[in-house]
């Protein structure tokens, strides 16, 4: 029997262990799915997500497990929340999911899919719901005040799933725009990299706005271009976690794009990090799904460029402002 309030969190990065505390927070039993059972023993025991969240203790009643049949067991709904690029292979292993509300932020390299199509191609009819918003992992698990929006073509869901995971610190809007939600959600953190490159080079304050308005533009072209909606890309997945992201301070993605603009190679700065970078991946393949729409998107050009080394910071900023002039 599945019941309501059991939440079964699939993936225990950053983002998946402080969701995971956040819907213990909003009330109700909750599993949490880690894939290497010697770390599921050691969150279970220790209490803590040591390579991921070390900051903030596991609230008491949290099961953590590698067995993911005994995490989804009876849960009415599932928080996937494995990156992107692995969503796909996860989802190969699971077995039947309850509802199904997936939080990466991210385009599939190859396939070009955003996390919504992976999901309904490997489980064709599955209900599911997109979260999205500027949401540091570290800052909601706290339980410092977060907005973000939940976004599903299923009323019922939505309804549903933001009142399981609200709570007076963590509000969530209900959308009904998915497929926007995730065109601005994966592309901030190309935009993120682009901002960051812009300061690590030394650029400046007003690169860096420029950077991330042109950007917003771009990002709004390619939804609508995609189905989705431009008020989307204005609202928390789009312009409000471009504003997180692209301020600095805790992204991956941002110090990614700063340590570019200093001049090191993406494969220096990824290499040495043992968590997510999305951005990196997403990049070329937003730019890939982006030409099949016949949607012209620059800053993720230039940053694509940068990530591939065909162009230095200086160069794709000088290839940048270098394009026609042309009406805003
Ligand atoms: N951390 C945040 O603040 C935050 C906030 C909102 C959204 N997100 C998004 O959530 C998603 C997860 O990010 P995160 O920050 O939790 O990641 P993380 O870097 O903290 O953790 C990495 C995750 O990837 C998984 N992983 C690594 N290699 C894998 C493989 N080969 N196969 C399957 N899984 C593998 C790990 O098990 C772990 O769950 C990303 O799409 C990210 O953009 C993150
Ligand atoms: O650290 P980043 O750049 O992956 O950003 C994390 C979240 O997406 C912020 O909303």
């Amino acid at each position: 029997m599945s019941s309501p309030d059991k939440v079964a969190v699939i993936g225990a990065g950053a983002w998946g262990t402080a969701l995971a505390i956040q819907a213990l927070r909003a009330g109700g039993e909750v599993s949490l799915w880690a894939r290497d059972p010697a770390r599921a023993l050691a969150m279970q025991a220790l209490r803590v997500n040591a390579r991921h969240l070390a900051d903030t203790p596991l609230p008491p009643e949290l099961q953590v497990t590698a067995d993911p049949a005994a995490a989804i067991a009876g849960a009415g709904l599932a928080i996937l929340a494995v990156p992107t690029q692995h969503l796909g292979a996860v989802l190969a292993e699971l077995p039947r999911l309850p509802p199904s509300i997936v939080v990466a932020k991210g385009v599939e390299a190859g396939t070009l899919r955003f996390p919504l199509e992976i999901l309904a191609e490997a489980r064709p009819g599955q209900p599911s719901a997109i979260l999205s918003g500027p949401n540091f992992a570290h800052e909601v698990a706290e339980g410092l005040p977060a907005a973000a929006v939940l976004a599903s073509a299923d009323p019922a869901l939505r309804e549903a799933a933001t009142t399981r995971l609200s709570s007076p610190n963590f509000r969530l809007y209900g959308g009904a725009d998915p497929l926007g939600v995730q065109v601005a959600g994966a592309a901030k953190n190309v935009a993120a990299i682009a901002a960051g490159a812009a300061i690590g080079a030394g650029l400046g304050e007003n690169a860096r706005a420029a950077i991330v308005t042109r950007a917003l533009a771009e990002i709004a072209r390619l939804a609508v271009a995609l189905g989705g909606r431009a008020d989307t890309v204005a609202g928390l997945s789009g312009l409000g976690d471009l504003m997180l992201t692209c301020a600095g301070g805790a992204s991956r993605n941002f110090t990614l794009g700063l340590a570019l603009g200093q001049g090191r190679t993406a494969a220096e700065i990824l290499g040495a990090r043992t968590s997510v970078t999305e951005g990196a991946a997403t990049a070329p393949a937003l730019l890939a799904r982006a030409a099949r729409a016949g949607v012209d998107m620059p800053v993720c050009g230039a940053v694509t460029a940068v990530l591939e080394g065909e162009l230095t910071v200086p160069e794709a900023v000088e290839r940048l402002l270098g394009r026609p002039r042309k009406a805003e």
